[in-house]
């Protein structure tokens, strides 16, 4: 869940981290995975055991009978359409927003040579020892621990900024103790690059819903954008766990690198989809804002991450943060009869502090059951629907 956009987030997150290495609290994924590999021990401990419904079920809660859909996928659409062909890429992303919530976008102007480079550096973090990793300050070693986040059997850590702040420089600088002048550039342009697709989406969007096309790009360059590395290490147990849990993104859309190894799982129809990897594709996951913002137009979509056990597996989400006075309320345009007004009027900083009560209330609850609830969109969202 995109939940590390907001500074009190982070910085409860940041407490939360230090107090359990304070308290030296047990390993961190990334050592468990290497313990219980060298030692041959397939069981995970009972701690992390998540319950039936985390494992096997779809959003709604039905228990889910059928396996993983395989052969079936969600929208694979061509970007290089924006010179050829606008209308047909529009209402293709449109489509694919409305009865998926995602799709995979190709052509988008991200060289695949760069995509694959980043995933290599970015690997190479995530490689380092433990103690060097914990001198970033937004490495998050284990997120079992304490439970803000959908990402479990994972590690993460996160930069905020845009391409253009001078200041990106030095935070991606203070997660590599002794640098490394390679990544550092090549994150800086895939800041770029994210914050131009960002504001093409938007565009492409508005004009499927029949808005003024910068109706929402036009808050893109006064905001923040947040990159979280996501690294799942190999599992010797898969079946009894998740690398992320099911959960919706709580901001506008998650632009998501995955590598080649898959896992991703998106929820349609009460089942769950693959999200093949594709060579040079980005996946575009749209996030509970961005639902309230059309009306309910386009769809949250549910997802959530298989690991495997032979390899590690690596994502970047890209997720645009909203100021927070900017007015998530759904335009006039958007309402009609067959589509009443579905949210009150609300303000990014409400719904942000919405946000944060829901996810100190998932840290303290008591059980997986009510953890995951509490992860879900149409949960977070309830306070303020107005039809049901
Ligand atoms: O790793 C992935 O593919 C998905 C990660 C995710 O769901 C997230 O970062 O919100
Ligand atoms: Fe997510």
């Amino acid at each position: 869940m995109a939940l590390v956009a907001n500074p009190v987030v982070s910085q409860y997150i940041l407490s939360r981290i230090n107090s359990e290495y304070e308290a030296n609290r047990g390993p961190t994924i990334g050592d468990l995975s290497e313990t219980l590999k060298r030692s041959g021990v397939r069981e995970i401990p009972d701690y992390l055991e998540l319950c039936d419904e985390d494992l096997s079920t779809s959003a709604s809660g039905v228990h889910e009978e059928s396996e993983p859909v395989a052969d079936c996928q969600c929208p694979v659409i061509d970007f290089s359409l924006l010179q050829t062909d606008r209308r047909t890429l529009v209402q293709l992303l449109g489509d694919a927003a409305r009865s998926w919530g995602s799709c995979q976008i190709l052509n988008h102007g991200i060289s695949v040579e760069s995509m694959q480079q980043l995933i290599a550096e970015s690997y190479k973090y995530f490689e380092m020892p433990v103690e060097r990793k914990k001198q970033s300050k937004s490495y998050v070693g284990d997120n079992t621990t304490f439970k803000l986040s959908s990402l479990y059997w994972a590690e993460s850590w996160m930069i905020h900024g845009t391409g253009y702040r001078k200041d990106l420089d030095a935070k991606v600088l203070s997660a590599w103790p002794e640098g490394n002048d390679s990544f550092r550039n090549m994150t800086a342009q895939y800041f770029q690059k994210l914050q131009e697709l960002t504001r093409q989406l938007f565009e492409l969007f508005a004009e499927d819903l029949g808005l003024e096309s910068d109706f929402y790009s036009k808050h893109v360059d006064s905001s923040e954008l947040t990159i979280r590395w996501n690294y799942y290490p190999a599992c010797p147990n898969p079946s009894t766990i998740l690398g992320a849990k099911s959960h919706t993104d709580s901001n506008m859309f998650t632009i998501l690198l995955q590598d080649q190894v898959g896992g991703l799982q998106v929820e349609k129809d009460n089942r769950w989809f693959d999200v093949k990897p594709i060579p040079g594709a980005l996946v575009v996951n749209i996030s509970d804002g961005f639902h309230v913002w059309t009306n309910g137009i386009y769809n949250t979509v549910v997802h959530r991450v298989l690991v495997n056990t032979s390899k590690p597996r690596l994502s970047l989400a890209g997720v645009w943060n909203p100021d927070d006075t900017l007015d998530y309320t759904a335009p006039d345009e958007l309402v009609d009869e067959n589509h009443p007004r579905l949210y009150k009027p609300m303000k990014a900083l409400e719904y942000k502090e919405k946000m944060i009560e829901r996810r100190c209330m998932a840290d303290m609850s008591t059980g997986q059951r009510e953890h995951s609830k509490l992860l879900r969109g149409t949960d977070q969202l309830s306070d303020w629907r107005i039809h049901s």
